[in-house]
């Protein structure tokens, strides 16, 4: 990856703080394996959307994926087939949902959504996923306003050509696809002059004066935050778009009070998610965040969670402490730009072949016994206590 790319996919929002702490607080936790206990056949699937999935891991949907490997989402969506994984979508992707939703064929995939304030564009994008087999949307509710992530202003981030965000090829210019990131930050030497280049109230988000709706071009930094998302006005709305063939989940939950809320409007799942820590720096590490979540929708609805999964023991660590899935977001990017759909499957292997020999060493042979009997936690000064 040239040194933009790399910058954009690995940064977190502000010191990356939480970006870190997402990885290192699966160290908090230590395994306790229980043996002689006959783990000759292991199975590690679980069901996911009425489908076998091989591991209780999806692909987490990550933006502009062509920026990684020319075959971008395409590689990516066929490694998930191959794997038998569940993937999401971005609906920034630098590839078309249809042609993505081919690649998968029947295995699950579902389209995040960023709701924007047009709602026709939504609703447009919406019919497109029901009518490509979609199996919900998961609505990213942690971007009401762009984390500042400063590598992306220092480097003036571009997607470059000839790469669009594919699903709004008609409603993005080239000109705007190409200034995606234009505008960040007021404290780039040319914050103004990008400012004026971009047709949505960029100022708006960062300069605390009054911002209008954008009704530009779609572009990513103008149309993915949206400040105005609310659990009454909208969800129902979201509902009725994707009803009866998708479901409606939300993706950036990290308390059980927006647990209750989520339940409360009738959402059919959860992720708990802070955005790969690339939106507000300081929030809890997902790990940390997900116990109240759970206790919160456990039995109500599925409780799943990603950010800083990178091993095959921090999958069992997060079931352990109930979450019903993971999602993994850049090892899959890493995986695409080392070699296409092989790497991918590469890292999916990994993954999969890492959990697989942490549930039988700890002593389990099916997703559902992984539980907090297998689990203690660790505290700074090496007090051990159990769940
Ligand atoms: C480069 C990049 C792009 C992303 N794009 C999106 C996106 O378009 N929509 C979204 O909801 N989340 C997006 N995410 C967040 C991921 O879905 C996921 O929450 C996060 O990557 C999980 O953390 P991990 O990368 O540590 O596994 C993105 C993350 C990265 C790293
Ligand atoms: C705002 C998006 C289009 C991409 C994203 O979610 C991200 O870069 O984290």
């Amino acid at each position: 990856m040239n040194k933009q790319t790399r910058d954009y996919y690995n940064e977190g929002a502000d010191c990356g703080s939480t970006l870190l702490e997402n990885s290192t607080a699966y160290n908090k936790y230590r395994i306790r394996p229980r043996v002689l206990r006959d783990i000759s056949l292991i199975d590690t699937s679980v069901s996911i959307f009425g489908k076998r999935n091989a591991v209780p891991i999806g692909v987490a949907p990550t933006a502009m994926q062509c920026l990684a490997h020319p075959d971008g989402e395409l590689a990516t969506a066929r490694a998930c087939k191959e794997a038998e994984i569940a993937m999401g979508l971005s609906s920034f992707s630098t590839s078309t949902l249809e042609d993505v939703a081919k690649a998968i064929g029947d295995h699950p995939h579902v389209l995040q959504l960023y709701l924007f304030e047009e709602r026709e564009h939504s609703k447009k994008l919406i019919k497109r996923a029901k009518r490509a087999g979609y199996k919900a949307v998961f609505l990213t509710v942690d971007t009401p306003m762009l984390g500042r992530r400063n590598l992306e202003i220092r480097n003036q981030f571009k997607l470059p050509k000839p790469y669009k965000i594919a699903n709004f090829a008609e409603d993005s210019d080239s000109a705007a696809a190409e200034t995606v990131m234009e505008g960040a930050s007021s404290i780039t030497p040319n914050a103004e002059k990008n400012q004026q280049k971009t047709s949505a109230s960029t100022k708006g988000y960062h300069d605390g004066k009054q911002r209008r709706a954008p009704n530009g071009p779609i572009t990513f930094h103008t149309h993915a935050p949206n400040p105005t998302l609310c659990w009454e006005r909208d969800i129902g709305w979201l509902k009725e778009q994707c009803a009866p063939e998708m479901e409606v989940w939300v993706k950036g939950i990290a308390t059980a009070e927006d647990a209750f809320l989520a339940i409360h409007h009738g959402i059919d799942g959860i992720v708990v998610s802070n955005h790969g820590g690339r939106q507000l720096n300081g929030a809890l590490a997902t790990l940390d965040a997900l116990p109240e979540v759970v206790e919160a929708a456990k039995g109500k609805i599925p409780v799943h969670v990603d950010g800083g999964i990178r091993h095959g023991t921090d999958v069992f660590k997060a079931l352990a402490l109930g979450a019903d899935f993971v999602w993994i977001g850049r090892p899959v990017l890493w995986g695409l730009a080392y070699n296409g759909q092989e790497g991918v499957e590469l890292c999916l292997r990994l993954l999969s072949d890492e959990f697989k020999l942490c549930m039988g060493l700890a002593g389990t042979i099916k997703v559902q016994d992984i539980s907090k009997d297998y689990l203690v936690k660790i505290d700074k000064s090496g007090f051990i206590s159990r769940l």
